[in-house]
């Protein structure tokens, strides 16, 4: 079974159509980049695969569950629970620190109880490699530092799936390089499935598929 599948997605804005009909099937631990030219719809059709946004026609359905048929308030837990987000600018909240941030999506949907939601968020930034940066504010990290803390925050409630927009988009060569590692790093030892859209060429060579998408359509 296809741990995420989309089909037949179509959205518009006013006369703009912006997704002409976009099918998309994601197995498990598989890293899947999206590239294409700016425009072309994909941070649009990121969003609808994250239930952010809903399609005008169309179906996506994550771990068998159709997600637009939930009413607004299930969808809400179900993306929290089940889906995991990385922007190009980490909205990290600055009067929170490090650790504070990574457990935020725990505190939200009440997943365990604090001592677990904390001692998962320290296990997360010690993975990453932020043991000696939990208390820092976000203004007081490098930009790669803040993004690491993005990525723990995406990971905190073990979502299935994680869908990122340009996740390396801020960072320089080096730090991009380190950030795409580590997905890699979460494939292949916890088998965590990835999205991601990009304009890093060398990223999306180094996923398992490698899609393009053009004028609101995923090029064969
Ligand atoms: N909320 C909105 N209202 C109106 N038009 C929108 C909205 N969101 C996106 N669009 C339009 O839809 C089109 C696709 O936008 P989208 O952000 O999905 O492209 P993209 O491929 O992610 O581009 P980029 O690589 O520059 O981020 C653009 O023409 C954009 O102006």
């Amino acid at each position: 079974m296809n741990l995420l599948q989309a089909s037949g997605i179509r959205r518009t804005y006013g006369s703009l159509q912006v997704l002409k009909g976009i099918d998309l099937e994601v197995k498990k631990g598989e890293v899947v980049a999206i590239v294409g030219p700016s425009g072309a719809g994909k941070s649009t059709f990121l969003h609808i695969l994250g239930t952010l946004d809903r399609p005008d026609e169309g179906q996506v359905l994550i771990e068998g569950v159709n997600v637009f048929t939930q009413k607004d308030k299930d969808l809400a837990k179900f993306r929290n629970e089940k889906i995991g987000f990385i922007f190009q600018f980490h909205n990290l909240l600055a009067e929170f620190t490090a650790l504070e941030n990574t457990c935020m999506p725990g505190y939200i949907n009440g997943l365990g109880n604090e001592k677990e939601i904390i001692s998962r968020g320290k296990e997360l930034l010690e993975m990453l490699g932020l043991s000696g940066r939990m208390d820092h504010l976000p203004s007081q990290l490098s930009g790669g530092e803040q993004q690491r803390v993005a990525v723990a925050r995406a990971l905190l409630n073990k979502p299935s799936i994680v869908l990122a927009d340009e996740p390396s988009g801020n960072l320089d060569s080096h730090n991009a390089l380190d950030l795409h590692q580590l997905f890699f790093k979460l494939r292949d030892d916890f088998g965590q499935t990835f999205v991601i859209v990009t304009h890093n060429e060398e990223l999306a060579e180094m996923a398992d598929r490698r899609l393009v998408m053009q004028d609101g359509m995923m090029l064969p």
